[in-house]
């Protein structure tokens, strides 16, 4: 199978400090990946290499094919790689179908605009993600769960072909959680998914394939099984060895924490 995504080699230094460490990853077409890993561990310098945001100091990015390493953030847009961030940017003045209808210009060169016609794209995201029905609210007086799926909409106008999400569940309520879980199900039936998320009862539930970065390196990689079964994950969480702590040392979250409680 050929990978959609492929980073090979990846470095980024900032100054003397060295944010990721030669990373090799490869997501295939229609995967729903995780990406976890510790405070600073690279996640979302990853992400930002990938979307042309940050530069690699070394490296390779190659999608559906050609190498895109470097390329500006508005042509990985149109390539085909859309992202989110940890806090929804959308337009709280402008209502629901007008942030989606400028996010599905954006996709397109300039001088392609004025023949934008088919406005099909808007309903057609906004039924996707479940919010036909809010089509004409103002996008300020939506709940936080709401302008995340928003945000969803306004990447899904855009026909993406890789979808990167930083967090999409951080802040949601339990309800919450679960309708954007089957949102990704169904949205990575057509669309590759990388999905940086630390919420462990969400990655019980929807992660197939975990990458575990640590330090600006990739860790370990496998199912949510065999990652949480890795003695240097439970390290890396708790910042010492395992098998050295009590019951008390563990963290309040993240892998290692809920392997505590589930050997508990
Ligand atoms: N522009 C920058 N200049 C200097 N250092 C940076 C820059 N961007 C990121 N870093 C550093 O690189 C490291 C990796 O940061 P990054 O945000 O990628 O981590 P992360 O895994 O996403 O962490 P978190 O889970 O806290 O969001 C951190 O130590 C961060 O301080």
């Amino acid at each position: 199978m050929n990978a959609l995504l492929t980073v090979s080699g990846l470095t980024v230094s900032f100054g003397s400090f060295t944010a990721l460490d030669g990373v090799d990853l490869a997501v295939e077409e229609r995967e729903l990946r995780f990406l976890i890993g510790p405070n600073g561990a690279g996640k979302t310098t990853l992400i930002d290499v990938v979307t042309g945001r940050t530069r690699p100091t070394s490296g390779t990015v190659r999608f559906d094919g050609a190498d895109t390493t470097g390329l500006a953030e508005h042509r990985t847009v149109r390539s085909g790689i859309g992202r989110t961030f940890q806090t929804a940017a959308v337009f709280d003045a402008l209502t629901v179908a007008d942030n989606v209808d400028l996010a599905a210009s954006f996709r397109l060169a300039p001088h392609r605009l004025l023949r934008r016609r088919d406005r099909a794209d808007v309903p057609e995201a906004l039924e996707r993600v479940g919010m036909a029905d809010l089509a004409e609210r103002k996008a300020g007086g939506l709940s936080h769960g709401q302008r995340q799926w928003l945000e969803i909409a306004m990447l899904l106008a855009q026909r993406p072909r890789l979808l990167l999400l930083d967090e999409p569940v951080a802040g949601m309520s339990a309800a919450e959680r679960e309708r954007t879980g089957e949102l990704l199900e169904e949205i990575a039936q057509d669309t590759t998914v990388l999905v940086v998320e630390h919420d462990m009862e969400f990655l019980r539930r929807h992660a197939r394939t975990v990458t575990v970065l640590h330090e600006g390196r990739v860790l370990t990689e496998g199912t949510l099984e065999e990652v949480r079964a890795d003695e240097r994950v439970a390290e890396v969480y708790l910042g010492r060895s395992a098998a050295e702590d009590g019951p008390e040392a563990g963290p309040t979250s993240g892998p290692a924490a809920e392997k505590e409680t589930a050997d508990a």
